[in-house]
């Protein structure tokens, strides 16, 4: 990951529609090639918090930075800097992949070999230059959502904003469209990207933002978040030959809680950190268990999600 000054910047954003608080009080920041998850479940104020850093909409109170233009104060300038993927995609008649591109450079203001080494250049990124003269409504729903990042990045913006990119695709194409962020990233660019099914973000992002009923309820590393919301450790250990002596030792153990045997493994929940578990393995070994595995259950991005949200969810 590239280091730099943040490329997107989030200032106390608020946005009211009448009554609803759709985003409140959001703050963080994204650096060049990073790419930053943000987390939430329907209704939570991500596609209101994109569309306001696309300049789509504006802030009520706050403000939005794209390499440090207001999206208030300079939006056009921020507009040239960013590319913005929405979670729809139009029907086009009668238009193939190519002249697709093509428009939207031009849209841009992308002229003569400027243009021709931009759409050499989307088409190849995207695997779409084999299919540049194909209908595009007749293109699968990944390769359509190629063709939309395609476009998103025509003009080689330093900040990609994409709503929901993955919702829809088979899990092949997911494959293939985390890949693309990943070379996003490469390239120096700050990727924000959104997404309910969490598990899919956990590989891509260098850091999440855990967005609940317009607040930012929690901003780090899917590590970090983990461990903040990890209260209670689930841990395994497996035995070897009789299992006996392990039931016995664990059933004298007061402070282990829930030991549940199946056959030569035993599961626990375990309230502490890495040291207190490394504690207990060492006491297990010196109590002459025979002792084959030992393993702290991570837990997963949804249930990470689940803890850092829990009781705020309408
Ligand atoms: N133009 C609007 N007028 C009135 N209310 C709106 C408008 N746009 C969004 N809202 C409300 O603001 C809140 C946040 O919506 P937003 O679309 O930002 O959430 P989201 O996290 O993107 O959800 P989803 O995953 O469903 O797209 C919701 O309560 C929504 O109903």
């Amino acid at each position: 990951m590239v280091a730099s000054s943040p490329q997107i910047e989030l200032r106390h954003v608020h946005r009211w529609f009448g009554d609803t608080h759709a985003v409140n009080d959001v703050s963080f920041s994204v650096q060049a090639g990073e790419v930053f998850g943000f987390i939430g479940p329907n209704g939570a104020g991500k596609t209101t918090s994109m569309r306001i850093l696309a300049t789509l909409d504006e802030p009520s109170t706050g403000d939005a930075l794209v390499d440090g233009f207001s999206v208030v104060e300079d939006p056009e300038r921020v507009r040239r800097r960013l590319g913005f993927m929405p979670d729809y995609f139009g029907t086009y008649e009668n238009v193939d992949v190519h002249e697709y591109l093509d428009f939207f450079a031009r849209a841009y203001g992308l002229r003569g070999s400027e243009r021709t080494r931009a759409l050499a250049f989307v088409e190849d990124f995207t695997g779409l230059n084999k299919l540049a003269t194909k209908p595009i409504n007749g293109l699968s729903k990944g390769m359509k959502q190629r063709l939309c990042l395609g476009r998103t990045m025509i003009h080689d913006p330093s900040v990609m904003v994409l709503d929901e990119p993955a919702a829809g695709l088979d899990p092949r194409a997911r494959i293939e469209l985390r890949e693309m962020i990943s070379r996003l990233a490469d390239l120096g660019k700050a990727v924000l990207i959104s997404s309910h099914i969490l598990t899919e973000l956990a590989e891509v992002c260098h850091r999440v933002g855990i967005i609940e009923q317009g607040q930012l309820v929690a901003v780090g590393t899917v590590d970090e978040i983990s461990r903040k919301a990890q209260k209670v450790a689930m841990i395994e250990v497996r035995f070897v030959g009789d299992p006996e002596p392990a039931h016995q030792w664990f059933a004298a153990r007061e402070d282990l809680h829930d030991v549940q045997w199946d056959l030569k493994k035993a599961t626990l929940s375990h309230a502490g950190d890495e040291a207190t578990q490394a504690q207990l393995l060492r006491e297990i070994v010196q109590a002459g268990l025979n002792v084959v595995e030992f393993r702290c259950r991570t837990k997963s991005l949804e249930d990470v999600f689940l803890e850092v949200t829990e009781g705020r969810v309408q």
